[in-house]
């Protein structure tokens, strides 16, 4: 098992920020974790990372639990945040002095990241753009080949070809086997890329979403008017008519939209497929 929570909660003060989390991620791939503001992403990442500790339940990543932080899980899982502290210094010292903590780490791999996403190896990080210190850290986190890579808003700042890049680079990362967990709001930047849709909401994990499956699952059209009242879909306006989901396996007249998925379910219309029919209230 890669990823296991059975009832995980967590608080900072007296309020609850997460509960009742059971999540099983058993293979690799590349998850997308979204959710409203404030509803707990980051802390889940901080809790598979051990930089948060439960409250009650049980978590472990890669066999250990995280809030141990023992040697062989630090090795093989990366977290980076979404607004990551950067030494001033160069990526080509970075990766003299932090590569050494990755015994994956691929010398090679980061050097063409570095080109691929454009940034100056000699250039200390204090003196280039938000995208471009983005650019390097995600280089960085790249070439770990760390087995669980935690992203936490990974795309913010990155211009399109940045973003071109980072959606090759995570497809190599999980043919080499690794599994990709992303903070994200913006879906329809990593949803061609993206197995799994890891649905938070009032502080609880809502879904986890097998998206080969929901593409059977879930019907997307096109129409020119809104729905009649009652229809038991969800739609949303769009340049050209309304988009509509339904969960009924009907034929669909255009593609999968993760966006409006993600809007149906959190609305409460629609419904999980399969295994994961928690019906959202
Ligand atoms: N250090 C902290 N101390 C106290 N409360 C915190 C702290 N960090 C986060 N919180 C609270 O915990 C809840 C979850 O925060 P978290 O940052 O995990 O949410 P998020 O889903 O990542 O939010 P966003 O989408 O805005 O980035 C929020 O209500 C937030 O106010």
């Amino acid at each position: 098992m890669i990823i296991e929570a059975r009832g995980l909660a967590h608080h900072y003060g007296p309020e609850k920020t997460l509960s009742d989390v059971d999540l099983v991620i058993d293979r690799a791939g590349i998850t997308g974790l979204c959710a409203p503001n404030g509803e707990g992403k980051t802390t889940l990442l901080k809790l598979l990372a051990g930089l948060q500790f439960p409250s009650a339940g049980e978590l472990k990543v890669l066999g250990h639990e995280p809030r141990e932080r023992p040697l062989d899980l630090l090795q093989r899982l990366y977290f980076l945040p979404s607004e990551p502290h950067a030494p001033k210094w160069t990526p080509t010292k970075i990766a003299h002095y932090y590569a050494a903590f990755y015994p994956n780490f691929d010398h090679q791999l980061y050097r063409e990241n570095l080109v691929s996403f454009r940034v100056d190896p000699n250039k200390p990080l204090d003196r280039v753009s938000f995208g471009q210190k983005r650019r390097a850290q995600l280089s960085f986190a790249l070439a770990t080949r760390a087995q669980v890579l935690l992203l936490d808003e990974p795309t913010i700042g990155l211009d399109i070809q940045g973003k071109d890049q980072f959606r090759r680079s995570l497809i190599a990362g999980t043919e080499a086997g690794q599994t990709i967990v992303i903070a994200t709001h913006l879906l329809s930047e990593v949803e061609n890329v993206l197995d799994h849709l890891l649905l938070l909401a009032d502080r609880t994990i809502r879904g986890y979403v097998d998206l080969g499956q929901a593409a059977a699952f879930y019907s997307f059209n096109l129409k020119p008017v809104k729905p009649p009242y009652g229809d038991k879909g969800y739609a949303r306006r769009v340049p050209g008519g309304w988009l509509t989901v339904h969960a009924d396996g009907r034929p669909s007249n255009t593609s999968l939209d993760l966006e409006t998925l993600y809007l149906a379910l959190t609305d409460g219309r629609l419904v999980m497929p399969g295994t994961l029919q928690t019906p959202l209230v």
